[in-house]
């Protein structure tokens, strides 16, 4: 039995980028839920943890577009959008799991922990947004946007123009001891959703929310090495990372090692703000300790990544 941290991808729950219903997400949380529920029931102690990127920056948009700007303001600042993306998606979460437990019988509870993790405010971060959010848009859309909003637009890996913000690194996990003791409890947990809320802790102790995005491998990443776990399957849209993505040429990867990946990232080869983190988050858990590995793979073959017949595997 091993413990697996499952990190899901806020696109790769958003499976069609222009259906951006409830209906077509709980969908994805459904499908996702399966090969999630198989771990389980193979006797692994499972922690999903998400993203939210589409998700916050659809918020955000959906209060900017009701026109609650009050002296320039936003009347929800980016903290609280984070909060209502992670109880949204952790809500859909949790009810696909919960069924697909109760549909084979698996007599265990599956809960969302709203979670703060804190960062740091003079983290470099805070200066060159990296982090996309919200839909896809056209590069003329892009302009457009920047110019009436002041939103900082970059090209994602591909896909088209989306918002950029801040995305700092993870440091802590407010509720580190609460999650602990739920996992050694036997429950299923759904945490650091969105990489969790950033916080800053203040000198007095207090927490208070910060307008960003932290990456959700990392924050995943974190939350694995403070669980001691033995794998970090990663789980996007697509199966496999390559070199030379989406050119004549590319290959995808079975395994990188350590040495490996260094080499690719000087090379380029995985793009900022998309796969970068990810490989960033995988190869900081294998070198983490012996032993541990990490995954990256698409939703729908995590099963068949488990057993090593797909997905890319980075070890130290
Ligand atoms: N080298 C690469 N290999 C594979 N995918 C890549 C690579 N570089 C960029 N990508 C893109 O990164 C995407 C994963 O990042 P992203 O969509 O941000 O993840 P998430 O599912 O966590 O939201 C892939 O779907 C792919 O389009
Ligand atoms: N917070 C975060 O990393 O979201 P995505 O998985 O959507 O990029």
């Amino acid at each position: 039995m091993s413990r697996i941290v499952i990190a899901l991808g806020g696109n790769a729950l958003q499976a069609n980028p222009k259906d951006t219903s409830a209906e077509a997400q709980l969908f994805t949380c459904k499908e996702t839920a399966k090969p999630i529920v198989d771990l389980i029931e193979e006797g692994h102690e499972v922690i999903v943890a998400h993203g939210n990127g589409p998700q916050v920056g659809q918020i955000v948009a959906t209060y900017e577009a009701a026109n609650t700007i009050d002296d320039g303001k936003p009347v929800m600042p980016f903290p609280e959008c984070g909060a209502m993306s992670e109880g949204y998606i952790g809500y859909h979460l949790q009810q696909a799991i919960r069924e697909e437990m109760r549909a084979r019988g698996i007599q265990r509870d599956v809960a969302s922990i709203i979670t703060q993790v804190v960062v740091d405010p003079n983290d470099p971060g805070f200066k060159n947004p990296t982090k996309p959010v919200g839909s896809f848009f056209s590069q003329e859309q892009a302009m457009k946007l920047q110019e009436e909003k002041g939103y900082v637009m970059k090209e994602d890996a591909g896909r088209g123009y989306r918002r950029v913000v801040a995305s700092p690194a993870p440091i802590a996990v407010v509720e580190e001891k609460i999650i602990k003791t739920m996992v050694d409890a036997g429950h299923v947990v759904i945490t650091v959703g969105g990489g969790g809320v950033p916080v800053i802790e203040k000198e007095d102790g207090t927490l208070e929310g910060v307008a960003a995005v932290i990456d959700k491998d990392l924050a995943s990443e974190k939350l694995a090495e403070l669980l001691d776990a033995d794998e970090l399957v990663i789980l996007t849209a697509v199966e496999q990372i390559a070199i030379n993505f989406n050119k004549p040429n590319q290959k995808n990867l079975a395994s990188i090692t350590l040495e490996e990946a260094h080499k690719y990232i000087e090379e380029g080869h995985f793009a900022p703000g998309s796969m970068l983190p990810k490989v960033k988050a995988a190869m900081q858990f294998a070198k983490s300790k012996m032993g541990r590995k990490s995954i990256v793979t698409s939703l729908n073959k995590a099963k068949d990544a488990l057993q090593g017949k797909t997905g890319t595997v980075i070890i130290q």
